[in-house]
């Protein structure tokens, strides 16, 4: 059966729950996430007083903002049922990775896509409306594949794609570790992680020949993780030859950017150079601890501690290498009372879910991680990152990708927020200095007086300048 064209999809629609049909769909084994914790290699904080601020109308108005655009939802073309989910989520104008991306996405015969675009600027709505665009909703069975690299991330954007599309028909299944499967999957959009996904294709859970539309979230992440690249790859042969590849990315690294285009053969192509990646509402600062610890006046720890005891912050994500660490540090923190979760790979699903859900309730106003959920989580109070650690790669190396989606969990769609790097040896000060030439801007240095370096965090967390 045909896909209606854009336009034509209301005389269709009658108002359903968004997944009653379906239940969620869950699986075991899911390399997606295993791989990804293998590579962790890398408070309450009294009562806020900060609300996160949002200009967004100045933003939008802003031509140079990433987050401008020329047109309107309704230029677009999309489906006046789309636009009331969108009015709905209080969408009022396409960013500029929308407005470039979606006609794109929508154009027929479809083609495929490579798309880039700075952290926090929309590109999940990009990807959800062209897929609420293209489906079927006639016919009861999966027509689009949506890869995510974590558990947390699938989630996420089911639940976007749910909201999005609250007005249509559409019904999901969750592809993630540790559910309960049922034998046949009859939604229209699957979410998952690449291990659960392939799983349910073995199992024939459903029938890959109706998938229109492939989607690969963060899709260098996934692309240069061997066997996370290697799953999708095999997952793409079970889909129809002129099944639509689509893939996102706030980072594209040179080493990937082949393999994308073997994935997505002749996509059309958005990108940007690394000087333009920066969020311009991210203040970037970094503690230099050394003389401190040199000295034996403070550990590393202590210097957090210390930081933390004098910020109110809204809410804010720690990064660390290791797992243990993270533990460590929450429990440390929690004794001086703060709220603080962890959030690591040697947790279970059910566990996982109840740490982010605290978390993106508020319950707990910091979360300690590994790289685990470095890329594309979402929440808006989120103010301040950490990088107690800095990103490197197996090698020891300069992480700049990893770096930049850490910061990016901050400053979302135009908020203002600040990252602090943590600098304890020579070793992460090169790391850092290397992340700086990469992207081609400087990270201010906080002074060692803890009360200057909160007034400066203060500051910046409310101006929304830019670091120069
Ligand atoms: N046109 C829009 N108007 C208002 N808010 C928007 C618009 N598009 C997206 N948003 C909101 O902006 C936030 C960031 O969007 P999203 O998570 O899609 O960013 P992203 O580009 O995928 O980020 P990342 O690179 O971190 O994955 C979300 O809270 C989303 O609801």
């Amino acid at each position: 059966m045909a896909t209606p064209p854009v336009s034509d999809l209301s005389t269709k629609f009658e108002k359903l729950t968004p997944g009653t049909e379906t239940p969620e769909v869950v699986v075991d084994a899911d390399a997606g996430e295993d791989v990804q914790s293998a590579a962790e290699r890398a408070t309450d904080l009294l009562e806020s007083s900060y609300n996160v601020e949002v200009k967004l109308a100045d933003q939008q108005a802003d031509v140079n903002s990433p987050l401008y655009s020329v047109k309107s939802f309704e230029e677009l073309g999309l489906h006046e049922d789309l636009l009331k989910g969108l009015y709905n989520m209080k969408f009022a104008k396409p960013s500029k990775i929308q407005e470039r991306a979606l006609p794109l996405l929508l154009q027929n015969p479809p083609k495929n896509m490579i798309a880039q675009s700075q952290s926090g600027t929309g590109k999940t709505a990009a990807f959800a409306l062209t897929i609420l665009s293209r489906i079927n909703y006639d016919l009861h069975a999966p027509q689009a594949l949506v890869m995510s690299p974590s558990r947390e991330l699938a989630r996420q954007t089911l639940e976007v794609i749910q909201e999005m599309g609250k007005f249509t028909q559409v019904t999901t299944a969750q592809a993630i570790k540790e559910e309960p499967l049922p034998p046949k999957v009859n939604s229209h959009v699957i979410v998952g992680t690449p291990g659960t996904v392939a799983d349910l294709i073995k199992r024939r859970a459903f029938d890959p020949r109706n998938i229109r539309l492939f989607v690969l979230d963060e899709a260098d992440n996934m692309l240069d993780m061997q066997s996370l690249g290697r799953q999708s790859q095999e997952l793409k042969r079970f889909l129809p030859k002129d099944c639509q590849v689509v893939l996102f990315s706030a980072t594209w690294a040179d080493r990937v950017r082949e393999f994308a285009n073997s994935i997505a053969p002749g996509a059309n192509q958005i990108t940007l150079k690394p000087e333009e990646l920066s969020v311009d509402g991210i203040k970037q600062f970094y503690v230099d601890c050394r003389d401190q610890m040199k000295s034996n006046k403070g550990r590393k720890y202590d210097i957090l501690v210390g930081l933390y005891s004098l910020l109110t912050v809204s809410q804010s994500i720690i990064f660390v290498k290791k797992r243990d660490t993270a533990d460590e540090i929450a429990q440390k923190m929690s004794e001086k009372h703060h709220a603080v979760v962890s959030l690591h790979g040697k947790l279970d699903g059910a566990q996982r879910d109840a740490v982010i859900d605290s978390f993106r309730a508020g319950k707990s106003k910091v979360l300690i991680t590994t790289n685990v959920i470095a890329r594309g989580i979402d929440i808006a109070n989120v103010n301040m990152v950490v990088n107690y650690d800095m990103p490197t790669d197996l090698q020891g190396r300069a992480d700049p990708e990893t770096y930049l989606h850490r910061i990016g969990r901050t400053g979302r769609f135009g908020r203002t927020g600040v990252s602090v790097n943590f600098i304890h040896d020579e070793r992460s000060m090169r790391v850092m200095n290397d992340i700086e030439a990469h992207f081609e801007r400087k990270m201010i240095q906080l002074p060692d007086d803890l009360d200057e370096a909160e007034d400066i965090i203060k500051k910046a967390m409310k101006s929304g300048v830019s670091a120069p």
